[in-house]
């Protein structure tokens, strides 16, 4: 169902026949009724069964056995038995409840049988009279969702009714007029009722079809909104150029991980990577090809990392990394492999004179520190012992043991 077509809504119209002028509206309700529609077709059909061999009873009654009980007893068994039949067809294949033929035949067969038992049946006019009017009514009460077929019907009723009085039992004018007007106002009143319960319960549906379009389209807001909020968080968190954590998100995890370590008193490294020399690769190939040293070296550092570790991009050529759970002799390992794998880095516009690489500062939490940027400001010192050093290391600080601070 297409929003356009839900707009109909409330206001939903119909038609002379008190269906959707929408057709699409009118397949859906019908579909949806199907079952409904089925079951209540079902029971009008084992009802009038029922009465039709109710009434073989009261023929005997009335008769007696003789030749006309046995020519009425066939005709309502034979109705009785088509009804049976019908409905369990439909009992089986709900959605033939509508097929036109079967139903329309069994309809043919029912109503004739009530027109023939006027012939044989010996009773008073009114009696007929009024079997035809409440058989008139059942038609309009028990079928559902086709007035066509049942203004068919009921004028097929009618009329015949009429036919057979006029010729076999011939009626006094005010009889039949009485006789006429008593089922034409049978049939108004069937109609009407008809008429407002179908509108009743196809506003309710229309009702229900724009709650559930209404409801889709919230759904569809909210599922929009989620995921613009989820990508303005990623915008607000992630560095545009390299894809990973920008500076301020970096900090963000990084003192929960110091609040952590210093709680727990586990070891909290901090490693800070600078690429050498790169302004000199910015000059020589432009900032295109610097971009993409910074976000390849990035990436590079990133794939050396466990996930429950953190990197950002601390500014310009720089990245930050914090280690949790780890010491410095495992720092310097990951920081050396981190060396090694940039080193090995070949990028299709640099040759291999000018081969990338990076120094690393690294730093640990000490235990009675209160401050992040105490150990930051160390690994930055680091790194800077490293750039002038001759760069391509890793130095770690305030480091008595001169083995740990590896030099390439
Ligand atoms: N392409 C590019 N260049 C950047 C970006 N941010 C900073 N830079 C450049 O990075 C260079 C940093 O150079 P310096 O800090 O002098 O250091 P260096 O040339 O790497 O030398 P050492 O660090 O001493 O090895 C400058 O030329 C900046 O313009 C960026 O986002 N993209």
């Amino acid at each position: 169902m297409t929003a356009g077509k839900n707009e109909a809504g409330v206001g939903a119209s119909l038609n002379w026949r008190d269906e959707f002028h929408d057709s699409a509206l009118e397949t859906l309700f019908r579909r949806t009724m199907q079952i409904q529609d089925s079951e209540q077709l079902r029971r009008a059909l084992w009802i009038v069964a029922g009465i039709f061999l109710l009434l073989i009873v009261a023929d005997y009654l009335l008769l007696g056995a003789g030749a006309e009980f046995l020519a009425l007893a066939a005709i309502r068994f034979g109705v009785a038995l088509c009804c049976l039949a019908l409905a369990r067809f439909i009992g089986h294949h709900p959605a033939h409840a509508h097929w036109p033929l079967p139903l329309n035949l069994v309809y043919l067969a029912a109503s004739t049988g009530l027109l023939l038992t006027i012939l044989l049946y010996p009773g008073s006019i009114g009696l007929h009279v009024s079997s035809i009017v409440m058989a008139s009514l059942a038609i309009y009460l028990l079928v559902p969702n086709r007035l066509t077929w049942i203004l068919t019907w009921s004028g097929y009723l009618a009329f015949g009714f009429v036919l057979v009085a006029a010729l076999w039992k011939p009626l006094s004018p005010g009889m039949l007029a009485s006789s006429i007007l008593m089922l034409g106002f049978a049939n108004l009143m069937g109609w009407l009722t008809y008429s407002r319960l179908n509108r009743l319960q196809r506003r309710q549906f229309a009702l229900l079809v724009d709650e559930r379009e209404a409801n889709r389209k919230l759904q569809q807001e909210i599922e929009e909104r989620q995921l613009l909020e989820a990508q303005l968080r990623h915008m607000a968190s992630t560095d545009p150029l390299t894809g990973i954590a920008n500076r301020r998100h970096f900090f963000e995890q990084a003192e929960r991980e110091f609040h952590r370590a210093q709680r727990e008193g586990t070891p909290l490294t901090i490693c800070m990577v600078d690429i050498d020399l790169f302004k000199t690769l910015n000059d020589h190939h432009g900032h295109a090809v610097g971009d993409l040293v910074l976000t390849t070296v990035a990436s590079c550092c990133a794939s050396v990392l466990r996930e429950t570790d953190l990197i950002g991009r601390y500014g310009g050529e720089e990245f930050v990394i914090a280690l949790p759970q780890a010491d410095l002799e495992t720092a310097t390992f990951i920081a050396e492999r981190l060396r090694h794998k940039v080193t090995s880095l070949r990028l299709p516009m640099l040759d291999e004179s000018q081969r990338l690489s990076v120094t690393v500062g690294i730093s640990q939490v000490e235990p009675d520190e209160a401050k992040l940027e105490s150990a930051l400001q160390r690994a930055d010192d680091a790194l800077y012992a490293g750039k002038s050093q001759g760069r391509n290391c890793v130095i770690v600080a305030d480091e008595a043991d001169p083995s740990l601070a590896a030099r390439a």
